[in-house]
């Protein structure tokens, strides 16, 4: 489904970086992936290759056999990729409800588009937080929030870059159970941690150092 050969990614700045050396990789769809590695290792940039947001410098990658470097990134963000981050990017000024629709505003009906959002806010058990703002709410209800934004559009591909690192224990078991749910119902997750707990819940673990990316051994 997802399928990098030969990918390399250089950001050509006065001092240019070389984040992603020679990837290659198969992930299937359902497949859960989990990447560990070092700060400035290339795990985000990796995240971003495959959600269309960095262009490979060299190599391609194909998702359902279309290479991405090719077609219109943003319907291609729109339709097929859904993204959570560490610090749950939600606009302060704006209720949960309106977060979760918001990005798909200029695409769809409003009366519909709050009707898929209040359903998806109700499955993440968030149905009683709709009209909060995102400062009124816990850490695990904001990142619920922000994975109910992710998946409104009914990704193939969830990216998420440290979905626990700002939540505490029981919020963490929280978010992996969402996660885990998300993936039975054969979403394909690809998640980067600094956490080895939560990278087991992956059914293979890389691990990137230097740009470069290998299977890790769990001892
Ligand atoms: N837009 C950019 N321009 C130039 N260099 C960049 C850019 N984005 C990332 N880099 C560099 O690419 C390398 C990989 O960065 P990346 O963010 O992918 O690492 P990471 O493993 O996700 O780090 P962290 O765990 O700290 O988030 C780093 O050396 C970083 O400084």
């Amino acid at each position: 489904m997802i399928k990098i050969e030969n990918g390399q990614l250089i950001f050509q700045n006065q001092n240019p970086v070389h984040a992603l050396k020679n990837i290659n990789i198969n992930i299937n769809k359902g497949d859960w992936i989990s990447i560990l590695g070092p700060s400035g290792s290339g795990k985000t940039s990796l995240l971003n290759v495959i959600g269309g947001i960095e262009k490979l410098s060299e190599g391609t990658i194909k998702v359902f056999g279309e290479n991405i470097s090719k077609i219109d990134s943003q319907s291609y963000r729109r339709n097929t990729i859904g993204y959570i981050y560490q610090d749950f990017r939600l606009l302060n000024q704006f209720s949960v409800l309106e977060n979760v629709m918001l990005p798909q505003l200029p695409y769809q009906k409003r009366k519909a588009l709050e009707e898929s959002a209040k359903e998806v806010l109700i499955q993440l058990e968030m149905g009683h937080r709709l009209h909060h703002l995102p400062g009124e709410l816990s850490g695990g209800e904001q990142q619920r929030t922000a994975i109910a934004r992710a998946i409104l559009n009914r990704p193939s591909i969830l990216l998420c870059d440290e979905p626990t690192g700002n939540l505490d224990s029981i919020n963490r078991e929280n978010i992996m159970g969402v996660l885990t749910n998300l993936n039975k119902l054969n979403i394909t997750i690809i998640l980067v941690t600094h956490d080895l707990e939560v990278a087991k819940y992956g059914d293979r673990i890389l691990y990137m150092r230097d740009g470069v990316l290998q299977e890790k051994v769990i001892v």
